[in-house]
């Protein structure tokens, strides 16, 4: 269970004075639940996924993974303890093949070449046109981004933290995405939270987190809060994605 208590995230401007990045966020991620955060842009989303990566440390607050204060643990020591984050912007790593990176992911020498094929299936991607591939920059944004989805499957991490999987993917393989999405809540296989403007990420979630402002403005179970956010964006208020993904 991932338990966030009172986080905030102060910086200071330009002038000198005090930015709340977060203020006061407390949410609870019950084991195997998929949780969307979704809101504005600005709103600290992405902020609030770094910190529990330990990508981000907060000013104020605690995070909890299974009852133990990680707040003041690095980004090694917690993906040691399972919890993977996906960058909204994934860095590209010259020299590495896929399939390097992959096995680095699964902590294993021994991934075979039909596993890992497996993972880039899993992410709407032709396995055997990537897998020999060289993580560079001669990959597209989407094709970087599916690679990176996949080695966070590989990871086969506890809590899976993907900041806008929908980013830059084209429709197939985000049908492919939510699929494999669907398939690791229903067999139980992680925890996973998912920032996410794209309504029909949304529609997967068992809890609905909205960031506003550096706060939790709506925080509940899918069925309370989705019809919110639909009603507000019918009323002009649109901070979701229209239609398919790009
Ligand atoms: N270290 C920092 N110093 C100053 N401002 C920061 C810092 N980190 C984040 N911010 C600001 O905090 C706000 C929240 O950023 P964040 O990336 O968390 O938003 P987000 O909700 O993920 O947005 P988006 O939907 O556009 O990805 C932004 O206005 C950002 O510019």
């Amino acid at each position: 269970m991932l338990e966030i208590k009172g986080l905030s995230y102060q910086v200071e401007g330009e002038s000198g004075q005090e930015l709340g990045i977060l203020n006061d966020v407390s949410l609870t991620v019950e084991d195997y639940k998929l949780v969307v955060i979704t809101g504005p842009n600005g709103g600290g989303k992405t902020t609030l996924a770094k910190a529990i990566m330990g990508l981000v440390q907060p000013t104020g607050g605690s995070i909890l993974w299974n009852g133990a204060d990680i707040t003041q643990m690095d980004i090694t020591g917690r993906a040691r303890l399972g919890i993977s984050y996906g960058f909204q912007q994934p860095p590209r790593f010259k020299g590495l093949k896929v399939k390097d990176l992959l096995a680095l992911a699964a902590g294993s020498d021994s991934l075979t070449r039909e596993e890992g094929c497996q993972y880039l299936t899993k992410v709407g991607l032709c396995a055997h046109d990537y897998i020999d591939r060289e993580v560079d920059a001669s990959l597209s944004g989407g094709e970087v981004k599916r690679i990176e989805i996949a080695t966070i499957l590989a990871r086969k991490a506890g809590l899976m933290i993907f900041d806008e999987p929908e980013a830059g993917i084209d429709l197939w393989s985000f049908a492919k995405l939510t699929e494999t999405f669907q398939a690791i809540h229903r067999r139980r296989e992680a925890t996973l939270l998912i920032i996410s403007h794209q309504e029909r990420i949304i529609n997967l979630a068992d809890e609905i987190v909205m960031i506003s402002d550096g706060r939790v403005s709506k925080y509940g179970p899918k069925e309370e809060i989705f019809p919110q956010i639909l009603a507000n964006t019918l009323s002009g208020c649109s901070y979701m994605t229209e239609g398919a993904a790009q």
